[in-house]
């Protein structure tokens, strides 16, 4: 059993500070609508990123896997990162993504690279899309590296295997002001470039196998492309559709930003200018589109999240986050609540978790919740 602190409290949030779903006014619109039309306010037409051919497959599966090292002799995965778009196809050096398998005899480099797909061993994948604003170049798929090891190495104890495999997504980004990349098309994203990519990235693993009932996670912005990724890509003029999954898990997530920038929680005043800088860089001046984009505010769209069965939501919070505020999980929660016929929604605290980014950077808490999200699969 674990020591953690992590309190896991099933439809509740922190005592005390509760939303009133009446203060919400506009916010809140109607829940039973039928399947949406394109957004009038998203005018971008774009095309799905094409389908892989076998070729594709075959060309990918040549990337070297590297073992990956377990605290004591024995490895206890392997890992590699590939493209999940080719630059024939419009790929850039961000439409890549990393894998990591646990050791089982069928995660051999033999079966990896010559048949083009992944071993399709038992248990759950969870797939990771990363945070960072939509725009920090410093952040990539490459940071779910701490949480990873932690899960390889839980999986290695473990006799029967709940770990099937791990992908961590990168995506293009929108400008940072303080890392001009000028000229650089993976540096120059708009919305729905960012969900564009992650849908690709999917649609890319599921030709790969990776199919059924996985979980779907992400960190701050990854958690709100999480979101956006489970509801009909419709809405955002793209067609691209991809097996959901079954769990989304959100850690220190941005789900309303207009709400923030309008009105933030008290004593958070002061990150209203960069949380509207980085929301303008991705999704444009207008507050209207801010609300349909964003997971609390977008009207109707649990529907839209189909397959099998009732579906959960974990909210996971960090109590030391200095970047996103714990209203954000709240404002998640009461929309959740409205659903739940359809969603069960559960909150996690975690207490002594650090900073937003250390959520990641350390690894424990955020494997310890996807542990266990993965095993109520
Ligand atoms: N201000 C934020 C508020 C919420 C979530 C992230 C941020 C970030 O600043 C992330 C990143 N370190 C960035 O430089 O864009």
């Amino acid at each position: 059993m674990s020591k953690n602190p992590l309190k896991l409290t099933q439809n509740s949030g922190r005592p005390g500070n509760k939303l009133n779903p009446a203060m919400w006014g506009d916010t809140f619109q109607t829940f039973n609508s039928p399947p949406p039309k394109p957004n009038p306010h998203l005018t971008k037409h774009i095309p799905n990123h094409p389908p892989m051919t076998t070729n594709d497959h075959l060309t990918w599966a040549s990337a070297p896997w590297t073992s990956v090292p377990g605290p004591s002799t024995a490895p206890i995965g392997v890992h590699k990162t590939l493209p999940y778009l080719p630059p024939s196809r419009g790929g850039t050096a961000l439409h890549t993504l990393d894998i990591w398998l646990p050791s089982t005899p069928t995660t051999t480099t033999t079966t990896t690279t010559t048949t083009g797909t992944l071993p399709s061993g038992p248990g759950t994948w969870l797939v990771y899309i990363h945070g960072g604003a939509w725009r920090d170049p410093a952040v990539t798929a490459a940071s779910f590296s701490a949480a990873a090891s932690r899960l390889l190495q839980r999986a290695a104890e473990e006799s029967a295997q709940p770990l099937a495999g791990i992908a961590s997504l990168n995506y293009r980004l929108s400008p940072h002001p303080a890392h001009p990349a000028p000229g650089d098309p993976a540096r120059a994203a708009a919305h729905p470039d960012h969900i564009q990519d992650v849908l690709a990235g999917l649609g890319f693993l599921q030709g790969l196998g990776v199919r059924g009932r996985y979980v779907l996670a992400g960190h701050s912005c990854g958690a709100t492309l999480a979101f956006q990724a489970v509801m009909d890509p419709r809405r955002w003029g793209l067609g691209a559709e991809v097996v959901k999954p079954a769990v989304v898990v959100g850690f220190n997530g941005l789900y309303d930003l207009a709400g923030f920038i309008r009105a933030p929680p008290e004593g958070w005043e002061g990150l209203v200018e960069p949380y509207e800088e980085f929301t303008t860089r991705a999704f444009g001046p207008e507050e209207n589109v801010w609300r349909a984009v964003c997971p609390a505010t977008a009207e109707g769209w649990v529907p839209e999240w189909d397959g099998e069965g009732r579906k959960r939501v974990v909210l996971v919070q960090s109590r030391e986050d200095t970047l996103v505020p714990y209203s954000q999980l709240e404002s998640m929660k009461v929309y959740l609540e409205r659903w739940t016929e359809k969603v069960k929604t559960e909150v996690v605290e975690v207490e002594g978790g650090g900073d937003h980014d250390d959520m990641w950077g350390r690894g424990d808490k955020m494997a310890e919740v996807l542990w266990n999200a993965m095993l109520g699969v």
